[in-house]
């Protein structure tokens, strides 16, 4: 399984559908199109945020056990993600202790059962690194109703804590091989030749970890 990390917008998803299309494997996505959720906590995080991440959770842990069973399925942001948001809504004061100690336990048992499947972790970890202006730009010209700033100026802030948590969560990741890409300067979506780099580093990866 090769998971896909990085902010709002980094690219993730867009990555993770050329993955699947080069390795001919299967593509989880995050629950965005169909979450019954997601704008209501854009609209009032401090109401929403715990239902939220719950509902993040639940869905990602779907996606792995059905991602485990076939070699190089591609997932779109890792488990080990959720707890940044979790955290960041803690102390933005969107959940309050408890739920946040709730959502802890779930979270370690969770992980507990993966630790019991055949393949424990993923098999490698691609974190896309982006500036903010380009994390603000992407979101913009993406254009997700809910995720404008322009709309809502007050989310300015909010990207810029999520965008801020980024460099040490992917510093301290320890769970599988992990590489970094810089999204700024690499354009995997329009320039051929940039996807065509990125593909070959991967499958070096894939190689190497003796999974192509
Ligand atoms: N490397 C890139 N170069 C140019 N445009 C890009 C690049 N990566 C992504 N984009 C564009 O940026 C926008 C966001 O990309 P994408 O949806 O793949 O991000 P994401 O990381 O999956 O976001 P989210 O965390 O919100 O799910 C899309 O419009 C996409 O076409
Ligand atoms: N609060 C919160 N917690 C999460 O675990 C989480 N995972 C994703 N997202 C938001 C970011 C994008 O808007 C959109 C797509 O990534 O969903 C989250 N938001």
């Amino acid at each position: 399984m090769i998971v896909l990390a990085g902010t709002i917008g980094a690219g993730k998803s867009s990555l993770a559908e050329a993955l699947g299309e080069h390795l001919g494997t299967d593509v989880f996505y995050e629950a965005v199109d169909n979450n019954p959720v997601l704008d209501l906590y854009y609209k009032d995080p401090k109401k929403y945020a715990f239902l939220l991440q719950i509902y993040f959770l639940n869905k990602r842990f779907e996606s792995i056990k059905l991602a485990y069973r076939q070699n190089n399925n591609v997932l779109d942001r890792s488990i080990f993600e959720d707890e940044l948001f979790l955290t960041l809504n803690y102390k933005n004061g969107n959940v309050t202790k408890t739920e946040l100690d709730i959502y802890k336990e779930l979270l370690a048992n969770m992980l507990e059962e993966l630790e019991g499947m055949p393949k424990k972790r993923p098999d490698l970890l691609i974190y896309i690194d982006v500036s903010f202006e380009t994390m603000l730009r992407r979101i913009a010209t993406r254009g997700r109703s809910f995720e404008q700033v322009e709309t809502q100026p007050e989310l300015h802030d909010y990207y810029a804590q999520v965008h801020a948590e980024y460099p040490d969560w992917y510093e301290a990741y320890d769970a599988s091989p992990k590489i970094r890409l810089d999204g700024d300067k690499i354009d995997f979506v329009n320039n051929p030749e940039d996807l065509a780099r990125v593909l070959k580093i991967v499958d070096g990866e894939l190689a190497k970890l003796d999974l192509l």
